[in-house]
């Protein structure tokens, strides 16, 4: 492809996510602590001969998307937000690799989201500073902004309101789906019980390692994962697997799951138990992955 730009949609994952009150809207205030994958979709843009937008599906979970409308898609969804505010008459041709499952709690599609933003920005020239975009975003979605913002990220209200912290020590992770998507409305709607109490987390808290991060994140949990568990049994399968695998320090649903991730201490470690849960569980989408390094 000529005069093409490439953006990584990188895999959002939720190390822990406290649902802390419900809106009059029906959207639920959140706590979340957000990190980033150095894996993950990819979108490739390059400047179209006239002004119209076309997107191309490639990847190995193109299928899952392959019998919604493309406009729906929402890559399709942010470049014409993108070009409605900010009155762009340029076009463009868009391909996204779908290596993500879709619908499965890791922000597949926030992620795509927040890539098209920033590589369309630079196809066509908009100096849109950050702050301006975040609205825009959060238009396209709840975790959309944190997408955007990228980076280790406290993430609150409803999804807008983020606070950037420090990098967390690096770690690898493995990341495991069972190959069944869940909905997000269904996980929110399906629970009931208490709120988790606010800012249980201390911002301004510094790890020495993975082991320190560990231990203080499993003071932490992930709210929805009861009632997804309670929608999807499996995600439970799932969760052991991760904690069985030799070196395993958490293993924890992400968003409104299906996908789980599991903390080891080093990329062997959690490349044995990527191959060793793939090879017991031919179904399920299996990834060994590190954190994504701090931006810039
Ligand atoms: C749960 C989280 C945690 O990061 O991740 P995923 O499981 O999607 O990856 C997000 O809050 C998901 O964000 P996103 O998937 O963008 O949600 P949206 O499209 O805006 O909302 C879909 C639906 O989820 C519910 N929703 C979403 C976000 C939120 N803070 N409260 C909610 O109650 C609402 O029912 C809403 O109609
Ligand atoms: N580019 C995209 N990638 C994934 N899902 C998409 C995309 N565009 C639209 N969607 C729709 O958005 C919904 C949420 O997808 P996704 O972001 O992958 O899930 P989650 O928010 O649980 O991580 C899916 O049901 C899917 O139909």
């Amino acid at each position: 492809m000529h005069n093409q730009l490439i953006e990584p949609a990188q895999a959002k994952i939720n190390l822990f996510l406290h649902v802390t009150g419900k809106r009059e809207d029906g959207y639920h205030t959140l706590d979340s602590l957000v990190c980033f994958a150095d894996c993950g979709d990819i979108i490739r843009a390059r400047p179209a001969d006239d002004d119209t937008l076309t997107l191309a599906l490639t990847g190995p979970m193109a299928p899952a998307l392959a019998d919604a409308s493309t406009a729906d898609n929402l890559v399709m969804r942010a470049a014409n937000l993108l070009r409605d505010r900010f009155g762009i008459r340029q076009g463009a041709e868009l391909i996204l690799e779908k290596n993500l499952p879709v619908a499965s709690g890791i922000g597949g599609g926030s992620a795509d989201a927040a890539a098209t933003l920033r590589v369309l920005c630079k196809l066509w020239g908009i100096p849109a500073r950050p702050a301006e975009l975040a609205p825009l975003a959060l238009e396209l979605g709840a975790d959309v902004p944190v997408c955007l913002e990228g980076g280790t990220v406290f993430m609150q209200g409803i999804g807008e309101q983020l606070t950037p912290l420090a990098p967390l020590p690096g770690f690898s992770m493995v990341l495991v789906n069972p190959g069944k998507a869940v909905s997000t409305p269904a996980i929110f709607n399906a629970r009931d019980g208490e709120f988790t109490e606010a800012d249980l987390w201390a911002k301004d808290q510094s790890f020495a390692d993975v082991t320190a991060l560990a231990d203080a994140l499993r003071e932490c949990r992930n709210d929805l994962t009861l009632p997804a568990v309670t929608l999807l049994p499996e995600i439970c399968d799932v969760m052991d697997a991760l904690a069985r695998a030799d070196g395993c320090l958490l293993a924890r649903m992400s968003g409104s799951g299906a996908t789980c991730f599991g903390l080891y201490p080093d990329a062997q470690m959690a490349a044995r138990a990527a191959s060793a849960i793939a090879n017991a569980n031919p179904d399920w989408w299996v990834k060994d992955c590190k954190i994504a390094p701090p931006q810039g």
